[in-house]
């Protein structure tokens, strides 16, 4: 049950009955509010970030009533008429409690409200927040987003080990927080170059079998975190995207992109073989030809083409690309939260069991390209100089 009601004449809030009620201690009337302190306390209400929760809208709605116009005297409206129900028992509930001190009461409220919501942000920027600890990623929340950005420009954002987990890390605390959406995206000119390929440089004394079957593990685990991510997940793509940044984007639920970005994954010519999923995604999205060019014979796709085929939502012009994207994930950030997460999990659960049986079997295949003489003669030629995409 959500709908919408009227608080007072200006203010619109929604009534949703899975978020958590905030707790709040009113302190004894003591004091008069003025007109002018209640009138100020209904402009700050509307500043508000956070939604309070229902039982503090309906405290706040009784308040206001109570405040203008007095104890309640409307009859109760029927049972089926949920919100007007709740409405009218809230209010009805402050019984015959003075308009002054109901005034009162709703300034005391709204200026908890406001207050409560100041120490929050400050907190976002401490140390001890594991936000700020990330050594390859920058995440902040703000506006009900989380945003991942890769922060490794100097190296186009290729993933190195240490960024794999953390960006595990940080779709674990973006899943759990108290965001809406969570946003990916990159530092600099590129959106990602993909795997970083040092990854297969750092050979330990347990050889390359090792290397590879650690590999597979890593990948594994980081593709699975894109498959059960519980919320919204956008990619923003301000730029170049290669590789497994290409491939992985068949798990977002909406992809955005600058006319500058491309879409390249290089697999065959790496002597390596496709990831993230796409072996199962690009045919079903595409078709199975068009994948093709693109898994198989390393097609690099403009943004207008990779829009036209489905891996791309919706592309916007260079210089206002920001702008536009930004402005529109702000007004989706103000939906529901717990709608678009439930109607995500229906839209992505049927295809779960089936993405992580595909994840597994291509990690198995790449742990044996990542041996292949094909795949290190690929990198060898890239750190040689000798071959760029
Ligand atoms: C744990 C294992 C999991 C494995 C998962 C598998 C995934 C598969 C893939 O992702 S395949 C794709 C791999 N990516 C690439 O092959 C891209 C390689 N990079 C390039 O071809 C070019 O760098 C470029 C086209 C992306 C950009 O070229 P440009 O000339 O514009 O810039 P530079 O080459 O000078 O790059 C600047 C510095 O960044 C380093 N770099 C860029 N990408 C990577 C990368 N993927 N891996 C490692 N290093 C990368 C580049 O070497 C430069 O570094 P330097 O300044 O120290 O020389």
């Amino acid at each position: 049950m959500a709908s919408l009601f009227k608080l007072g004449r200006s203010r619109t809030i929604r009534l949703i009955q899975s978020f958590p009620a905030v707790k709040l201690h009113l302190t004894g009337a003591v004091m008069r509010a003025t007109e002018v302190e209640f009138d100020k306390a209904k402009e700050h209400l509307k500043t508000l970030k956070n939604d309070p929760g229902n039982d503090t809208k309906l405290r706040i709605y009784a308040l206001f009533k109570q405040a203008t116009q007095g104890s309640c005297s409307s009859p109760k409206p029927g049972m089926l008429d949920f919100v007007n129900k709740a409405k009218w028992e809230a209010w009805n509930s402050l019984g015959n409690i003075s308009k002054e001190d109901a005034r009162q009461k709703y300034v005391d409220l709204v200026g908890t409200l406001i207050s409560s919501e100041a120490p929050i942000q400050k907190e976002a920027t401490t140390a001890g927040d594991p936000k700020s600890s990330y050594q390859t990623l920058q995440v902040t929340t703000e506006n009900n987003i989380t945003t991942i950005l890769l922060n490794r420009p100097e190296k186009k954002n290729a993933i190195s080990r240490k960024m794999y987990e953390e960006i595990m890390q940080a779709l674990e605390q973006a899943g759990k927080d108290d965001s809406v959406l969570t946003v990916m995206t990159g530092s600099g000119d590129y959106y990602c170059s993909g795997n970083d390929l040092s990854n297969f440089t750092q050979v330990g004394a347990e050889g390359v079998e090792k290397l590879a079957r650690d590999s597979g593990e890593l990948l594994t685990r980081y593709v699975s975190h894109f498959i059960d991510f519980p919320k919204p997940l956008i990619a923003v793509v301000n730029g170049p995207a290669v590789g497994i940044a290409v491939t992985g984007l068949g798990l977002f639920d909406v992809v955005y992109a600058t006319d500058r970005a491309t879409f390249h994954a290089p697999f065959s010519q790496l002597g390596q073989s496709p990831e993230g999923c796409s072996s199962y995604t690009f045919p079903k999205m595409m078709g199975t030809a068009k994948a093709n060019e693109i898994l198989l014979f390393n097609k690099k796709l403009t943004a207008a083409q990779a829009c036209d085929l489905g891996l791309v939502t919706e592309v916007f012009p260079d210089n206002t690309f920001q702008q536009e994207v930004w402005k529109k994930l702000r007004a989706y950030a103000k939906l529901p939260k717990d709608s678009l997460r439930y109607s995500k999990q229906l839209i992505r659960g049927m295809e779960k069991e089936k993405l992580h049986a595909v994840n597994a079997q291509e990690c198995v295949r790449l742990q044996e390209r990542w041996l292949s003489e094909e795949c290190m003669n690929a990198i060898m030629s890239f750190f040689q100089n000798k071959s760029k995409l």
